[in-house]
């Protein structure tokens, strides 16, 4: 038995050996996919003719291979493991966590271009790795950078449609009406009704996409300036790349705090198809929604505490824990006994200190997939030892992260107990001056249009059909299980 175990556990190793050296190869394969067109529509429409083929081909020849078995717990589990969607930008491993097109965070902090050398990722280098596969050259991302400067006009009405709402509404209601309002301008709605060849589909949807990326800083620090600085709006500056311009216009320019921001976009940008933002906004495009339709019901899905505002809840129940004992140089003890407290208080878990919210998990800890510590984690808490390792609640985030995992392991039910990327965000942005933390899931909306942007673009140029999964009854469930209800 012994020996099957130790031939087995040799074999796991070798493969995943197998696919390191072939993720390394890929990497490598992927630095020298380079072109010298320096305007990304151009780059995309030499590239969607080679990816219809693959695509074409892929159904024509192998369209009844199986990629796995559809259970009852998947169908019943929230369809965790269950492969059914097509994704180009990006995967997610469970022990090694996310990689955009086949590069690590670490990769791409490593080679994709800076606002100067050695700088942070620009969203701009993501945004056009994740549409094109390619990494791009200084000289791309300048020109991008530019491009979407160039389209960030917000129309009047949009302002006015937030204005609509009072100054208390949260600020992830407030975006996803700043984002319905910009709608009216699009061009996949205004070419579907004039008449356009389905073969021409993505290209308005690449202009509401490109035109969407562009503007939602503008909305997201209007809205943050409405809630929380009396309206007082800064404009965008022109000399600014994309996160830095964000972190300007909402009021922030130590130059650290812009290059958290670029940062911050870029690791948020994108987590493969499943999650439930990225996913939702894949499944309203089907119908032929356009871009921003499908992003706001995206953002409505990244407004649950379980998924984008659990980066909110983080801080929330850090200053909980600060609240309770008056300061956050506590013991570890006091530590594990105020989760410990939180988690068996029989129904909920805190009662936050502001609007008495309750929550019934460790916020920040756990994944659908995730298996390990999220890199998404790990890079802003190398970020935070780097600029601030002296900040009292970096320390206590610190210390959550030794004491959450013994506690949720031995809960005997929790998949992972292991921090996700909300767990770090707060304490950094809260660090920087930006404290009000019901802001966070904004920040955390305008990143995930770079990841979601390019997938619908390539939904329509890959033709993909409205999607429709069979749903079954709990009675047809019970009689396909061999029983009778
Ligand atoms: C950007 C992102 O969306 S990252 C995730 C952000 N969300 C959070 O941080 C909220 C806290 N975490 C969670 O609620 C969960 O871990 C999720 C929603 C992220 C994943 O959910 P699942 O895939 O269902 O997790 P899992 O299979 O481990 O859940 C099993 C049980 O453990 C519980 N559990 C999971 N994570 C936690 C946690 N952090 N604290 C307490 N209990 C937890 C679940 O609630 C579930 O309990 P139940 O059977 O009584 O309903
Ligand atoms: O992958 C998920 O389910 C959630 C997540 O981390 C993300 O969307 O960034």
């Amino acid at each position: 038995m012994a020996f099957f175990k130790t031939v087995s556990a040799i074999s796991r190793l070798r493969s995943r050996l197998g696919q390191q050296s072939n993720l390394a190869n890929s990497v490598r394969w992927l630095q020298t996919q380079t072109s010298t067109n320096t305007d990304l529509f151009s780059e995309l429409r030499e590239l969607v003719p080679e990816h219809q083929e693959r695509v074409k081909k892929l159904r024509k020849e192998h369209g009844s291979v199986e990629l796995g078995k559809v259970t009852v717990d998947m169908v019943l589990g929230g369809m965790r493991g269950m492969t059914a969607l097509l994704w180009l930008g990006s995967a997610v491993d469970p022990d090694e966590g996310i990689r955009l097109r086949s590069m690590t965070i670490p990769d791409c902090q490593k080679t994709l271009p800076g606002a100067f050398p050695g700088g942070e990722p620009l969203p701009e280098a993501v945004l056009w790795l994740l549409l094109t596969g390619k990494i791009p050259s200084e000289e791309q991302v300048d020109s991008l950078a530019q491009e979407l400067r160039s389209r960030a006009t917000i129309p009047d009405y949009a302002y006015k449609a937030i204005d609509a709402l009072p100054v208390h509404a949260h600020a992830m209601t407030q975006f996803t009406t700043g984002v319905m309002a910009l709608q009216v301008q699009s061009e996949f709605q205004k070419a579907y009704e004039g008449g356009i060849p389905k073969a021409r589909y993505w290209e308005p949807t690449y202009e509401d996409s490109m035109n969407l990326i562009a503007r939602l800083p503008s909305i997201a620090a209007y809205i943050y300036r409405r809630k929380y600085k009396d309206g007082k709006i800064i404009p965008m500056d022109d000399s600014l790349d994309y996160g830095a311009n964000y972190a300007h216009m909402l009021g922030f320019d130590d130059p650290e705090m812009l290059e958290f921001m670029r940062l911050y976009i870029s690791i948020h940008s994108d987590h493969e198809g499943g999650n439930v933002s990225s996913h939702t906004a894949h499944l309203v495009a089907t119908p032929l929604s356009d871009p921003y339709l499908a992003f706001a019901a995206a953002l409505n899905g990244l407004a649950g505490p379980l998924h984008g505002l659990a980066n909110q809840e983080v801080l929330r129940w850090i200053r909980s824990i600060v609240a309770e004992f008056g300061t956050p140089d506590i013991s570890t003890e006091q530590l594990s006994d105020y989760i410990h407290k939180t988690l068996n208080s029989g129904q909920v878990m805190y009662y936050d200190y502001e609007s008495k919210m309750l929550a019934e998990v460790v916020p920040g800890y756990g994944h659908g997939v995730l298996r390990n510590t999220d890199p998404r984690y790990t890079c802003q808490r190398e970020f935070a030892l780097k600029h601030l390792p002296n900040d009292p609640l970096f320390q206590l985030v610190s210390k959550i992260k030794e004491v959450v995992p013994p506690i949720l392991t031995k809960l005997g039910k929790v998949k992972n107990p292991w921090p996700n990327v909300d767990a770090h965000s707060g304490v950094l942005l809260n660090y920087y001056g930006l404290t009000e933390e019901n802001y966070y899931t904004v920040l955390f909306g305008v990143a995930r249009s770079i990841g979601v942007g390019p997938q619908l673009i390539w939904d329509r140029a890959l033709g993909m059909p409205l999607e429709r999964p069979k749903s079954v009854t709990l009675e047809k469930l019970e009689a396909l299980c061999g029983k009778s209800s």
